[in-house]
């Protein structure tokens, strides 16, 4: 399911922290600390699809994200979240990319996230030109957001840009998720989704943030930590705060 060259950057770092700087040259800095990579395996997201497709068809009863407002075709994911997708094989994936890859990666763009990526939340979303269509202008109760694009190959689609502020320009820029690709953002970063105009766009949306919501202070220290406190896996205690 995971790029390939994604993987083995990130497996080398768990064995061997000081080789993280093989994950971080696989990013990209599209605006000002906002990252693009790619995360998912092109041929592999059909599997992922199916699994959400799958818990919609059979008619379990999904809570959408954000109540009504967004998104009618999307799922709760996280066990925090009533009318989560509670699938054992998906939550075991789900598990898997927050503790492998999103807090070790996250902490090595923005150390100051220590402290406050220890609980989850995440769904999925789903654009088509009918219904939701966009989202406007806002920032994310998070510490950071992960948000990886599952369209297939053939899924093409119209609009639904990316729109992330850059905090040094303050300029927005545009970005255009290709099948697989991420974007790895603080949670603070203001952003939009430009009106999807055809074909439809499906992601999820991870965020880590700390006990209870807690997300860091405002102007925190981004000083240098050892890249073995990165690569450890968080034995903090589970909360049940549920940001929605
Ligand atoms: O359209 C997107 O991919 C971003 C969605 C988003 O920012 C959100 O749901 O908080
Ligand atoms: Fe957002």
């Amino acid at each position: 399911m995971i790029d390939e060259a994604l993987r083995t950057a990130v497996k080398q770092a768990w064995e061997n922290p000081e080789r993280e700087t093989d994950v971080k040259a696989l990013m990209t800095e599209v605006a000002t600390d906002v990252y693009k990579f790619q995360l998912f395996d092109v041929e592999h997201i059909a599997d992922l699809r199916n699994m959400l497709e799958q818990a919609w068809d059979a008619g379990i009863p999904l809570r959408p994200p954000y109540g009504i407002v967004l998104n009618r075709r999307g799922a709760m994911l996280d066990r925090r979240s009533e009318g989560y997708l509670a699938a054992p094989s998906f939550q075991a994936f789900y598990q898997q990319l927050l503790d492998t890859y999103m807090r070790p990666i996250s902490r090595l763009l923005f150390p100051e996230i220590i402290g406050y990526d220890s609980q989850s939340f995440g769904f999925s979303i789903h654009y088509q030109p009918t219904t939701d269509a966009s989202i406007r202008q806002h920032t994310d109760a998070s510490s950071v957001t992960l948000n990886i694009n599952m369209n297939l190959p053939d899924e093409t689609f119209e609009g639904s840009e990316l729109d992330v502020l850059d905090a040094a320009s303050g300029d927005a820029v545009r970005f255009s998720f290709t099948p697989g690709s991420a974007m790895l953002h603080r949670g603070n970063v203001p952003h939009a989704a430009q009106p999807i105009t055809s074909g439809q766009r499906s992601n999820l949306v991870l965020w880590l943030y700390g006990e209870r919501g807690q997300i860091p202070p405002q102007g925190a220290q981004r000083r240098a930590i050892p890249a073995r406190d990165r690569w450890v896996s968080s034995s903090a205690e589970q909360d049940d705060f549920a940001p929605f």
